[in-house]
C-alpha cells in the first residue's frame, strides 16, 4: 500500500549492475545500500527513478527522435503499419483507440511485444503470435530499437536481482522459469499537445491514459524532457508528478510483483495528462515474466506475510490476454 508520499526516489543502480556477476553480490555494501533502497521505494511509492543504468544517453535520445518522427508522419504512412488482433496486436494505434477504464485515451502508440512463434504456447497463446511490424523510415528504426530493448533487458534483470535480494529470497529468484525469458513490451507513445487554455477546467479528454497499473514486474519509462505529464497517486488521492529527471528513467513495479510477493509490494495507480502545448513522446519498456509462468506467491514472502497465500495463482499470459483484448477498440 502506498503512503502519502509527496515525491519519488531517486536510486543509483550501478553497484547491481556492477556486481551482477558476482556470486557474493549480497555481501557487497554498495549491493545492500541498492537493495535497501529498492525495497523502501516498493513498499512505499512503487515507483522511483533509476540512474547510474550505463545506457548510453544518445541511445535513449535517439529512440524519443525517432518516435517523435514516426508520429509526425502523414496517417496514411503510419496506417501502413496498422495492429491488428491479426498483426497478434503489434503495430500503430490512432488515437482513442485504447480503453482505459471504459473512456478512450488521447494518445497514439506503437506496440512491440517479444516474437511469438505460431503454436508456441498453444490455445492461450493464440491472440499475441507474430512478429513486430517495425516502421521502415527511419531505415534503421528496427534496429535501433532491439538494441535499446536488449540493454533494457539486461538493465531490468540487474533490477530484480535488487528486488529478489530486498524480499530476502535468494538473488535469482526471477530468473529462469519466472522472467529468465521474459515476454517483454515496448511501447512507442504520442500524446498531443493540448489546445485550450491551462486555465480552463480539464476535461476527461484531457486524459492522456487513464488511471492504471502496469501488468508484470517492472516498467522502465523513456520520456521527454521538459513536459511533466505521468502522475503517481498516493494513499491519499492526490497525484503526485513523476517529472522528467535528465539521466534516469521512471521505474515502477507491475501486477505480477504484488502475487509474487504475497502483497509486500503493490503497483501503484498511475496516469498521464499532457497539459502542455506540446506534442510528448514516451516510451515505455515493460519487463514482464515468461508468458507460460504460473506466479503464485513465493515461500520466502509468504514466511513474513502471515503464512498463507493471499492471492489466486495467475498464468501471466492469461493476465495480459485479458487485457490486450480488451484494452482496444478497433
Ligand atoms: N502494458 C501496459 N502496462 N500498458 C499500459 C496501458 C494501460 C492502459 C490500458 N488501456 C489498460 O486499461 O490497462
Ligand atoms: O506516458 C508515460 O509516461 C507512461 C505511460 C504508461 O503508464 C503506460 O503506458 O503504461
Ligand atoms: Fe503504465
Amino acid at each position: 500500500m502506498a503512503t502519502d508520499f509527496k515525491s519519488l526516489p531517486i536510486i543509483d543502480v550501478r553497484a547491481l549492475l556492477d556486481r551482477f556477476h558476482d556470486p557474493k553480490m549480497a555481501e557487497d555494501k554498495g549491493v545492500i545500500e541498492v537493495v535497501r533502497m529498492l525495497h523502501q521505494a516498493c513498499r512505499e511509492t512503487g515507483f522511483f527513478y533509476v540512474k547510474g543504468h550505463n545506457i548510453p544517453e544518445s541511445l535513449i535520445d535517439e529512440v524519443r527522435y525517432v518516435t517523435h518522427q514516426f508520429f509526425s508522419l502523414p496517417f496514411e504512412e503510419k496506417m501502413k503499419i496498422k495492429m491488428s488482433a491479426e498483426t497478434g496486436y503489434r503495430g500503430y494505434q490512432q488515437i482513442g483507440e485504447n480503453i482505459t477504464n471504459g473512456k478512450p485515451d488521447m494518445h497514439e502508440a506503437v506496440d512491440c511485444y517479444r516474437e511469438m512463434e505460431p503454436g508456441a504456447y498453444g490455445d492461450f497463446g493464440r491472440p499475441l503470435e507474430g512478429s513486430n511490424i517495425w516502421p521502415t523510415h527511419p531505415p534503421n528504426f528496427k534496429q535501433l530499437m532491439e538494441e535499446y530493448i536488449g540493454l533494457l533487458i539486461d538493465l531490468s534483470r540487474a533490477i530484480m536481482r535488487g528486488m529478489a535480494l530486498a524480499l530476502g529470497g535468494p538473488a535469482d529468484a526471477f530468473e529462469g522459469k519466472k522472467a529468465g525469458d521474459t515476454f517483454w513490451v515496448l511501447r512507442l507513445i504520442g500524446y498531443p499537445g493540448c489546445t485550450h487554455h491551462k486555465s480552463m477546467e480539464m476535461q476527461d479528454s484531457d486524459i492522456g491514459c487513464g488511471a492504471h497499473t502496469d501488468y508484470g514486474l517492472l516498467t522502465l519509462v523513456n520520456q521527454d524532457p521538459d513536459i511533466s505529464a505521468l502522475q503517481v497517486r498516493n494513499r491519499s488521492g492526490e497525484w503526485i508528478s513523476a517529472m522528467p529527471i535528465p539521466g534516469t528513467f521512471v521505474c515502477n513495479i507491475g501486477d505480477m510483483l504484488k502475487i509474487w510477493t504475497n502483497g509486500l509490494y503493490e503497483p501503484t495507480l498511475h496516469r498521464v495528462i499532457n497539459n502542455s502545448s506540446k506534442y510528448r513522446v514516451s516510451i515505455p519498456f515493460f519487463y514482464e515474466p515468461n508468458f507460460d509462468t504460473v506466479v503464485e506467491p513465493f515461500d520466502f514472502c509468504k514466511q513474513k506475510t502471515g503464512k498463507i497465500a493471499k492471492f489466486e495463482r495467475v498464468v501471466y499470459g492469461d493476465h495480459l490476454v485479458r487485457k490486450v483484448t480488451t484494452n482496444f477498440v478497433m
